[in-house]
């Protein structure tokens, strides 16, 4: 057996929350093989339903649960922390964008992310949920000078994943035999859904659907997704958001298969023209704990024009919280 790894959870009292810790301490994330602690965070008030939850998950009798910390300290929370998810935060309501968020969850990223600084592993990795995502994590990611950028990233697989179940659906295969799909920049309403490097067994994804459903159909279905499940549920995704976070986690801890990759929202090094140091979706492979960008991907006029856009979108949530920034 592995020695034990930690793993912090942020607003572990939450709908995600209760989706994701289960998941999180029966191996799904990081492999049957890896025994984990469980270091939760909450605001105080949720103490109470915090200290719930960890009487439940005692009573999963896990056997790679090797321990919980129920805590209202972030500097507790991140103590010596390999894994952060960053999940606390509120959700948004029907006819809300997630940027409208950000006044409201901008400010609980700063502190985080100098606790995360200052207490956790020196190469932690780190994956913001609470929207919005990329903002959130840009924030977070300013506070923490002393680490690398690159340990701060943003959910953008929950998108990635919608996307492959809506191809799948419309070619009638299975979302297994989609691969390669990206989900470039933003999590919000400009993300653009990208099919040009998709295949589905093995045959070009756009050879199989037309233009005309791929632009006017898919794309404003994958970027509204979020908003249907809050139309239909009266509140946002939870479950689904909590798989798509240990699908970041196991990809980027574990590995993707060779010839494939996951979307992944991360610090642009200026790859593709995109703005440096925005946190933007790209194509990532990843390996030994490390993700790269997909390189040398052609880009037609088409994407160019969706991938400027989203990029635009980013730079102004940057400059709306630079005032947050360390
Ligand atoms: N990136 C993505 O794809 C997705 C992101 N989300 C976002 O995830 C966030 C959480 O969603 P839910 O779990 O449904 O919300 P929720 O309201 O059920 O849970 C949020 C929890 O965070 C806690 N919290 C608030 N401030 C905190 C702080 N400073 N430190 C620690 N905990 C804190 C609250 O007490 C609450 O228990 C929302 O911002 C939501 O919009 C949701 C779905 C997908
Ligand atoms: O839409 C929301 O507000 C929640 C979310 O991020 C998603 O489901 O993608």
């Amino acid at each position: 057996m592995k020695e034990p790894v930690r793993v912090a959870v942020t607003g572990a009292a939450g709908q995600i929350g209760y989706a994701l810790l289960f998941r999180i301490a029966s191996g799904d994330m990081l492999g049957p093989d890896q025994p984990v602690i469980l270091q939760l965070l909450e605001i105080t008030p949720a103490l109470g339903a915090l200290e719930g939850v960890c009487m439940e998950l005692n009573d999963c009798a896990f056997p790679l649960l090797a321990g919980i910390v129920p805590t209202d300290d972030p500097n507790v929370a991140f103590k010596d922390a390999d894994y952060a998810l960053l999940v606390g935060a509120m959700p948004r309501k029907a006819g809300m964008e997630r940027k409208d968020l950000l006044e409201a969850n901008g400010g609980i990223f700063g502190p985080q992310g100098k606790a995360i600084n200052d207490h956790a592993s020196r190469d932690v990795k780190v994956l913001v949920v609470g929207n919005p995502a990329n903002t959130n994590a840009l924030i977070a990611q300013m506070n923490a000078p002393d680490l690398d950028p690159k340990c701060f990233t943003a959910m953008v697989r929950l998108d990635h994943n919608r996307g492959m179940s809506q191809l799948a659906e419309k070619t009638g295969t299975h979302n297994t035999d989609v691969k390669n799909m990206i989900i470039w920049g933003n999590h919000s309403a400009t993300q653009y859904p990208d099919l040009h490097h998709t295949t589905v067994k093995g045959q070009p994804a756009l050879e199989l659907v037309d233009m005309d459903w791929y632009d006017n159909t898919y794309i404003p279905e994958v970027q509204q997704r979020g908003a249907a499940i809050i139309k239909a549920r009266g509140a946002s995704s939870a479950a689904s958001a909590a798989s798509a976070a240990i699908d970041h986690m196991r990809s980027w801890a574990l590995g993707t298969p060779e010839g494939e990759w996951v979307s992944m929202g991360i610090p642009s090094d200026g790859s593709y023209d995109i703005e440096p140091g925005v946190i933007y979706g790209y194509p990532c492979t990843c390996k030994d704990g490390k993700y790269e960008i997909v390189q040398g991907l052609e880009i037609n006029d088409f994407s160019r024009a969706k991938m400027d856009a989203t990029d635009k979108e980013l730079r102004e949530e940057r400059s709306a919280v630079e005032k947050l920034f360390a």
